[in-house]
């Protein structure tokens, strides 16, 4: 088979950084052609010198960038970018995994209300795949555009998943409390990201309402077959990689949910299921594209406590952008992917 020629747009940010260190010790993927608007015209490794050894390409402007020859196109732009260069890529004959937010949503009006524009392309939206692997990878395989999910539904998803996908979580509100590192805000320059202001500090955001709210009630409500009332609270934590998130549903006292994540988790090659009792970390997966996940019960009550743990570069965002090209092009699932976490 030949190699995917895979062109990433967004190449100077985390997301687009982690992209290129996963495509470039893939076997089956080459990299063809990187967009920058900062560094259009400098030789990666001059911007990256972390890469010297790995790559002689340049990063490329937009307008001369020769995306329509690539097989496949990565998106690691900001929210309403992508939805704007899309529609000829495809058009084009070119498949595209987007790591932002423009095509997760399958209501255009639902979009708007949380992203703060009219959607751009609204009749691409219900031939989109939401590219989580664990819920629709047969729809991945033959999938010419791939929502690839936020981080923070990645983690909360996953963690709720088996209780929702038998019906075992049938009480009251799921609650998603969650940390992440400060890389999921990306890499431009923010104030109240200095390390001065994170460090030996930790907030909550966005606690009236996130907009990764409405992705993981889409998801989970489509896996319950009905609305579920979810809350979900984001925090900010001085670490830099990293997603912990602290999961809460009432369950009936008599199902054995441990047994119930492993047998829904027993086939999946990038979602571990520890011992019950467990309590993954961060550092336990980072630099992996893996979700780590542990099941507690305080009392008799009902209560089920499910920590789930990411790193949001990777399973958060390119690493499992990497697991949905090895489907869409019909590789194992796993080619490329099979590192072991950088631990310290
Ligand atoms: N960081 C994370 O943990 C995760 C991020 N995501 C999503 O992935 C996307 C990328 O995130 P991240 O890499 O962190 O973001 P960064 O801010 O680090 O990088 C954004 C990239 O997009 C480019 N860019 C900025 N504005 C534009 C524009 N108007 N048109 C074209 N390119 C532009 C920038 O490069 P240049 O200015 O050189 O063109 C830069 O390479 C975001 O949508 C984010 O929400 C999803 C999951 C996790
Ligand atoms: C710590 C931090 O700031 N995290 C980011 C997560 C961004 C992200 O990955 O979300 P999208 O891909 O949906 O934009 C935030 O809460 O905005």
């Amino acid at each position: 088979m030949e190699r995917i020629r895979v062109g990433i747009v967004g190449g100077t940010g985390y997301g687009g950084i982690e992209l290129m260190r996963l495509l470039l010790s893939h076997p089956q993927a080459m990299l063809h052609c990187l967009v920058s608007r900062s560094e259009a015209g400098r030789r990666v490794d001059a911007v990256f010198p972390h890469l010297r050894g790995h790559t002689d390409l340049m990063f490329e402007a937009e307008e001369t960038a020769d995306l329509t020859s690539c097989d496949l196109v990565f998106f690691a732009t900001p929210n309403g970018v992508a939805m704007r260069q899309v529609p000829v890529l495809l058009e084009n004959g070119v498949r595209v995994i987007d790591l932002a937010a423009d095509f997760r949503l399958r209501d255009p009006d639902l979009w708007a209300r949380w992203y703060g524009e009219p959607h751009a392309c609204p009749e691409l939206l219900q031939d989109v795949v939401y590219g989580l692997p664990e819920l629709n990878r047969d729809a991945l395989r033959d999938a010419r555009l791939v929502a690839n999910p936020g981080c923070y539904p990645t983690a909360v998803i996953l963690a709720f998943l088996p209780l929702l996908r038998s019906g075992a979580a049938p009480l009251g509100a799921l609650i998603a409390d969650a940390k992440s590192g400060v890389s999921g805000a990306g890499r431009r320059a923010v104030v109240g990201n200095l390390l001065a202001e994170l460090s030996e500090n930790f907030k909550a955001y966005g606690v009236s309402g996130h907009r990764h709210l409405p992705e993981i009630k889409q998801a989970l409500d489509a896996v319950a077959g009905q609305t579920r009332e979810l809350l979900f609270v984001p925090h900010v934590v001085p670490m830099i990689r990293g997603i912990h998130a602290t999961c809460y549903a009432q369950v009936a006292p008599d199902i054995d949910v441990q047994a119930l994540y492993e047998e829904t988790y027993q086939r999946e090659p990038f979602v571990d299921v520890l011992p019950q009792g467990s309590h993954p970390e961060t550092a336990s997966v980072r630099g992996v594209n893996l979700c780590r996940i542990a099941l507690h019960r305080q009392s008799e009550s009902g209560h089920v406590i499910v920590l789930s743990v990411i790193d949001n570069l990777v399973k958060g965002a390119a690493g499992q952008a990497v697991q949905n090209m090895n489907l869409m092009f019909g590789l194992p699932e796993d080619t490329g992917l099979r590192y072991a976490p950088v631990v310290p």
